[in-house]
């Protein structure tokens, strides 16, 4: 049974490891070692600065930059403590001497520790030249290959029974007395304290089923004192550092002897105390071992020094000596420290018996705890599985599963943890669930309760009301005094971006929409390290980042993956979708919005597309759920300049028109029952009157709406009114919410009106005109009926949505802090004005007038001014003038006409400025920089996540440095271009 399932699992590991190595070949193999060293994952031309034999008999080795000035720094790279590296020789060719971990790297040199260096390296010469490059790592792999291995051939050793029973060949059982227990922690709620006296009953297994915020870790931590009380030795593990890492701390903190296995360099400092290196170097037998270290390096030295080979080979032979007797103590002590301790904790691949464990007898431990167990490949849970009778799992496996590359190899079962697998099986025989939750708001535990854990958990009284108002120096506002908030983008236009990549979705509206409610949230007082942004798709976070984090260096943005285990007090979730086919693509894994949902404390605001989201039944429920016990507001409220702005720019509503899907069943903004919606009120109001005057939106607070539709019906009917009146031009009240703005845009675009709007802020109104009849429009007898569809502010798919084209007003709601670059764009476009004044001049002065060319001026600016400056003359002075101004202030992508005055992002790969639309580097053609640049974090991290954002890397410092840089150049380079020209008037 056992063999059997090990072999199938070989099977669909060896699968995944070849789909992770495919991917790494794809990118490492095809590029050039130049290459490489420009994305940040190898290092060239370095030389061995200096070696010494450091903790356990490694060998550390400097290397610097192989430049004759000793201050030569190293370039840009991503190499950092625990990574795997190869060490190459440079000449010859090329081949591989050895493999290491970087210890540490500083801006001038990296130390590596060379693990298998007991018999030397082929001796590193000062002369040599070299290269490091990350390596791929397969030490992970061949630990699981073996694990697995060991099971199919298990036999009598002390985790026999268990295997039966985890195969399902023996049942479960219980021990048959129990002692009462004594906690040592009394404040355990009762289905901890269940869990813990459950747990220690089992003969074999227990599974704790801890949702969100139960105390999981607070219920492990006892029961791990528990058996130590009881004399039992526990070997402790999780799948990650950081999960181990968390163990290692609350047990210390009760004073149980800890001891952690890992290389130093990948544990977090506060825990390195509790590492094993750091236990020998405290021990009875440090001294001697560094003695002995000491005569190694200094026959290290001495064979260097060595004048022929006899004299060589003598010293080589003794330090051969000098290191067996090193490894001969250093496993003592060792062996001496891992018994003395009641908990050793590693990851699942640290508890390796390749590793230090293989110096305790096969029965040492009594009890494997494996922590965060759903995250976990069942295979990286036998390495620990196989050395005890007995195990407790914890975790939730109605969050991620483990993260698996191969798509087939996770639908044939990879993905399915052992956590998941036992408590399908064998249910309430051996799970307890923690249901009391020390988290989240009530209304934001009670959706995930009903959706994922049987409607069983409740908030713990502490928590079950607490707000985001409730937090010292947090305002109570309408945002910070309610749990759950929808923002809806349906019929807003807000779509996705067409990328082909389903792990690159963007969606540059909700982006906006985030940084208007962080903004809202941190005007209140709530703190930017209180708030986390998360999204399910890299690209999303990427963007999210690039607008937010100067801004707010301290939010958190993530991915959903990225942010398992984490909480914030207040979480704004960007779901991205947003497109006519209803795709959900990710979203519509139910474990990944749970995990999304479940990190909020005291607030959580959805921003999303309900039209396409609610596709999806689960989804659809999620949204009920906010509309029935939370605030829903339309995006409308928002972005008071987006859509209708749009709507408003002659000629292009033309285009839009001519594309508009014929009547298509597209989003019309239907709310779901109970949403409160003021727009939509204040749009009844309006009209409830309609030949006279509007009642502002702000009376009747909180009125049901009757829906919107009602609302666009009665403008159509105040629209029809004035079209047949002798009335040109019809102004609204600025009472009118945005909402009701957008719905007399779109009435009047309908209806063939001129429409716009005027004023910022509360004095915004919008105003309609009667078209002049000159222009050749449809005649009236065209004029929709009753039964028209409302238009949307909607492009079919395929053209993605415009953004404002600010007009007068436009910085009224925008409020974007591109402060820098804003001031960068205005004294780039003072340059360019002058820099066009001065040709005028030079033509008006110097050169014959030749014929003027009109044709020219509609030309895009940037193309005009550069090929115009070669061929100046012929052009009109006036269009080039005209171009030149509006060059910096439109979209640098070609044919679009947006403005980039305030909205405009600027690209990092190509330095251009481009409208929200066509900022995306994928968009407007730097789709294979960027990848780059997102290949080089993956390589970091050695992972690829699907769906998720780098691990952990709110700001990548190097990327703001060279922004930084780029911004300083340009400004010098037009500081003393105006210098100069100053000085050429003066002349
Ligand atoms: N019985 C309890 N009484 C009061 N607070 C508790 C209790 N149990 C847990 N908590 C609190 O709940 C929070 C979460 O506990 P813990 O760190 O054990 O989380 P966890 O369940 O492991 O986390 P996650 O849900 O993210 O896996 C902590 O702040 C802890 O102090
Ligand atoms: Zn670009
Ligand atoms: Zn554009």
């Amino acid at each position: 049974m056992a063999a059997e399932a090990a072999e199938r699992h070989l099977e669909l590991l060896r699968e995944e490891r070849e789909a992770e190595l495919a991917e790494s070949r794809a990118w490492q193999e095809s590029v050039s070692l130049k290459e490489l060293q420009r994305r940040g994952v190898c290092l060239l031309k370095l030389q061995a600065a200096s070696q010494r034999t450091g903790l356990y008999g490694r060998l550390l080795v400097t290397f610097q930059p192989r430049k004759h000035d000793s201050d030569a720094e190293l370039p840009y790279n991503s190499f950092g403590p625990g990574d795997i590296v190869g060490l190459y020789d440079s000449a010859g060719q090329g081949d591989l001497l050895s493999s290491g971990i970087v210890t540490r790297i500083t801006s001038k040199a990296v130390t590596v520790a060379f693990e298998e260096s007991r018999d030397g390296l082929p001796s590193l010469h000062q002369e040599g030249s070299y290269r490091l490059l990350q390596l791929a790592n397969d030490v992970t792999y061949n630990r699981l290959k073996k694990a697995l291995n060991s099971l199919k051939q298990y036999h009598g050793g002390p985790a026999s029974d268990l295997i039966d029973v985890l195969f399902f060949s023996s049942d479960p059982s219980a021990f048959s007395e129990t002692k009462p227990l004594k906690l040592y922690n009394d404040t355990l709620d009762a289905s901890q304290r269940e869990a813990v006296s459950f747990s220690l009953a089992q003969r074999e297994l227990a599974i704790i089923h801890g949702p969100p915020g139960t105390g999981k870790t607070t219920t492990l931590v006892e029961i791990i004192l528990q058996a130590i009380q009881q004399g039992l030795k526990v070997l402790c593990c999780a799948p990650s550092n950081v999960a181990v890492d968390n163990l290692v701390e609350r047990l210390a903190g009760h004073k149980a002897r800890v001891l952690r296995l890992g290389h130093p360099a990948r544990l977090l400092q506060p825990i390195q105390h509790h590492s094993l290196d750091a236990v020998l170097a405290r021990g009875d037998s440090a001294e001697i071992v560094a003695d002995i270290r000491k005569d190694i390096d200094q026959a290290l030295a001495k064979t260097k020094k060595a004048q022929d080979k006899g004299e060589r080979s003598h010293f080589l032979s003794e330090i051969k000596v000098l290191r067996k007797e090193l490894k001969e103590r250093e496993e003592a002590a060792m062996a001496a420290a891992l018994s003395h301790a009641s908990v050793v904790l590693a990851t699942n691949t640290g508890a390796s018996s390749e590793g230090p464990l293989k110096l305790l007898p096969e029965n040492h431990f009594d009890l494997v705890v494996i922590d965060e167990c759903a995250q976990a490949l069942e295979a990286s849970c036998w390495i620990p599985l196989l050395k005890a009778p007995k195990c407790i799992l914890a975790g939730d496996h109605k969050q991620l599963p483990p993260t698996i590359i191969s798509h087939t190899a996770a639908a044939k079962g990879l993905s399915l943890s052992l956590m998941e697998r036992l408590t399908e099986r064998y249910g309430e025989k051996v799970v307890r669930m923690l249901t009391v939750q020390y988290r989240m708001h009530q209304a934001i535990m009670q959706w995930a309760s009903m959706e994922m854990y049987g409607g069983r958990l409740t908030a713990h009284p502490s928590v079950a009301q607490h707000l985001l108002k409730d937090l010292p120096g947090v305002t109570s506002t309408e945002e910070t005094s309610i749990p759950l908030l929808l923002i809806d983008t349906a019929g807003c236009g807000l779509f996705e971006l067409e990328v082909e990549d389903e792990q690159s979705k963007g969606n540059p509206g909700e982006v906006q929409l985030a940084g208007l409610h962080i903004q809202a949230l941190v005007e209140a007082g709530v703190k930017a390290r209180d708030i986390a942004v998360v999204a399910p798709y890299n690209l999303q976070v990427d963007m999210l980042r690039e607008h937010l984090c100067h801004r707010y260096p301290e939010l958190e943005v993530k991915s959903v993956d990225g942010f398992q285990g984490r909480e914030k007090e207040a979480v704004i979730l960007s779901f991205v979708r947003s497109n006519r086919r209803g795709e959900v693509g990710f979203l519509s894994e139910e474990r990944r919005i749970n995990v999304a949902v479940t990190r909020a404390r005291r607030h959580v605001a959805i921003i999303c597309d309900t039209h396409t989201v609610t596709s999806q039944a689960f989804l659809k429920r999620l949204v009920d759920y906010f509309s029935g016990h939370g605030e829903v507001r339309t995006a409308f409220e928002y972005l008071d300049n987006l859509a209708p702005e749009c709507y408003a720019q002659e000629g292009r509503g033309e285009r839009q028109r001519g594309a508009k899907l014929p009547a298509a069943p597209g989003p019309k903004l239907q709310l779901p029952a109970g949403r409160k919606l003021k727009a939509a009120a204040a749009a009844e109001a309006a009209c409830r009157k309609p030949e006279a005057h509007f009642s502002p939106s702000t009376s009747g607070p909180g009125s049901e709406s009757p829906g919107t539709k009602d609302g666009a019906e009665k403008f159509k009917a105040v629209l029809a009114a004035f079209l047949e009146s002798d009335e040109v031009q019809l102004d609204f009240p600025p009472s009118l919410s945005s909402h009701d703005r957008m719905l007399v845009h779109l009435t009047a675009e309908d209806y063939r009106l001129q429409h716009w709007s005027t004023g910022e802020g509360r004095d915004r109104f919008v105003s309609v005109r009667k078209k002049e009849p000159a222009e050749p429009s449809r005649p009236t007898a065209t004029l929709p009926s009753q039964q028209l569809p409302i238009p949307q502010p909607q492009r079919p798919s395929g053209e993605t949505p415009s953004p404002a084209e600010p007009g007068g007003s436009s910085e009224g709601s925008g409020k974007l802090d591109l402060k820098t670059l804003h001031l960068e764009r205005v004294r780039r476009e003072e340059a360019r004005r002058e820099e066009a004044a001065k040709k005028a001049q030079e033509l008006s002065t110097g050169l014959p007038c030749s014929s003027r060319k009109k044709d020219k001026t509609e030309a895009k600016g940037k193309a005009a001014v550069k090929s115009g400056a070669d061929s100046v003359a012929e052009e009109d002075i006036d269009a080039l003038i005209s171009a030149a101004v509006k060059a910096d202030t439109t979209c640098s992508f070609p044919r679009c006409k947006a403005s980039v005055t305030t909205l405009g992002q600027l690209c990092l790969h190509c330095n251009s400025r481009y409208c929200l639309s066509h900022h995306i580097p994928e968009v407007h053609g730097c789709g294979a920089k960027a990848k780059a640049h997102a290949r080089q974090r993956i390589s970091r991290e050695g992972v690829l996540y699907p769906g998720s954002g780098s691990k952990d890397k709110s700001l990548d410092p190097a990327r703001r440095a060279q922004l930084q840089r780029r911004l300083d150049k340009k400004l010098n380079e037009l500081t003393s271009q105006r210098k100069s020209k100053k000085r050429d008037k003066e002349k």
